[in-house]
């Protein structure tokens, strides 16, 4: 299943194969006793686009567990230079999104790169979102989305609300599925007709299986009654499906909603009756942010009109 990062440049194997760079910052938040980043209310920030899948994941996870104002977040510009990495909003943007301001904690701060400088003076590596912050420190927690979204879901535990305490993401009796089906939910992207070919296929295939596996069960969620981490996961690829992957990474041998009746239900129900993956889906940063970024795919950088809507009612 293909995640698509948003790069400028992103790199190839010699095959033409995506390659994914290791996160640099691994730290966690902890309620362990002396844990280095304890669970606290306001001290950590969230950095994110809301082009961004990866970054994406961890505001669901954020909105599920009631941790907004515990967890603040700031919204970059969603169109990615990458020379300059991510940049804060300026009040001349034509684009606007709840959230999306200059950074509060720097305000002198212009872009992404320079909190990762912050945190290690002279750094060179990616400056990726999401960046969990701690404000306590001045240092990055976390840049891996798939941990962020463990420490939410899990180490909160006296700060969520009563909804979000009632959710457990990652369950005991669910871990070995839900760990089978992330390890399939992999990035593809390719530069050779070569590697295009088997990633596309192996995309579809994916789709497949997912779309079998919904058939099957009684839903609304992919493991039955209660929203997973498997939800999350998989809505962030798909809702930029039909938008953005099957025209820019042209992973166009079906679309959601025509041709997976399952995987579209199980899509509209998660954003029509769910304010955490709605509230937190903005297409127009998706579209912006992706076909006006990855210039070498698009170099015109024209947006597309369509689809439209960006998502079909539940009912149609
Ligand atoms: N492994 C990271 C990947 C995050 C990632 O690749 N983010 C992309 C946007 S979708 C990014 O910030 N790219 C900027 C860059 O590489 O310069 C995670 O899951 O958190």
């Amino acid at each position: 299943m293909a995640n698509a990062t948003l790069n400028q440049k992103s790199s190839f194997n010699s095959k033409g194969e995506l390659q994914l760079p290791v996160s640099e910052f691994r730290s966690w938040i902890s309620k362990e006793p002396k844990a280095r980043f304890p669970p606290e209310n306001g001290r950590y920030h969230l950095y994110v686009s809301y082009a961004c899948p990866w970054a994406h994941r961890t505001l669901i996870v954020r909105a599920l567990k009631g941790l907004e104002s515990v967890v603040p977040v700031t919204v970059v510009h969603p169109v990615l230079n990458s020379a300059e990495t991510w940049r804060f909003a300026a009040g001349c943007d034509d684009i606007q999104g709840e959230n999306m301001r200059s950074d509060p904690l720097h305000p002198n701060f212009r872009h992404i790169r320079e909190l990762y400088r912050l945190a290690e003076p002279g750094y060179i590596g990616r400056c990726s979102v999401p960046v969990l912050w701690d404000s306590g420190e001045e240092t990055v927690v976390s840049n891996e989305s798939s941990e962020i979204i463990r420490m939410l879901n899990r180490e909160f535990g006296e700060f969520v609300n009563a909804e979000g305490d009632e959710i457990d993401l990652y369950p005991e009796e669910l871990r070995p599925q839900i760990d089978q089906v992330n390890d399939w939910i992999k990035a593809g992207m390719a530069k050779t007709q070569a590697a295009y070919s088997t990633a596309v296929k192996m995309l579809f295939e994916c789709l497949d299986r997912v779309e079998e596996h919904l058939t099957s069960t009684p839903g609304p969620y992919y493991f039955g009654s209660s929203v997973t981490e498997v939800d999350v996961r998989l809505y962030v690829t798909i809702i930029r499906f039909d938008t953005v992957y099957g025209h820019l990474f042209k992973a166009n041998m079906k679309t959601i909603r025509h041709d997976y009746p399952h995987i579209h239900k199980w899509l509209r129900n998660l954003y029509w009756n769910h304010e955490a993956f709605r509230k937190t889906t903005n297409f127009e940063h998706i579209k912006k942010g992706y076909y006006r970024s990855m210039t070498f795919l698009n170099p015109e950088a024209i947006v597309p009109e369509g689809p439209i809507p960006d998502i079909l009612p539940l009912t149609c």
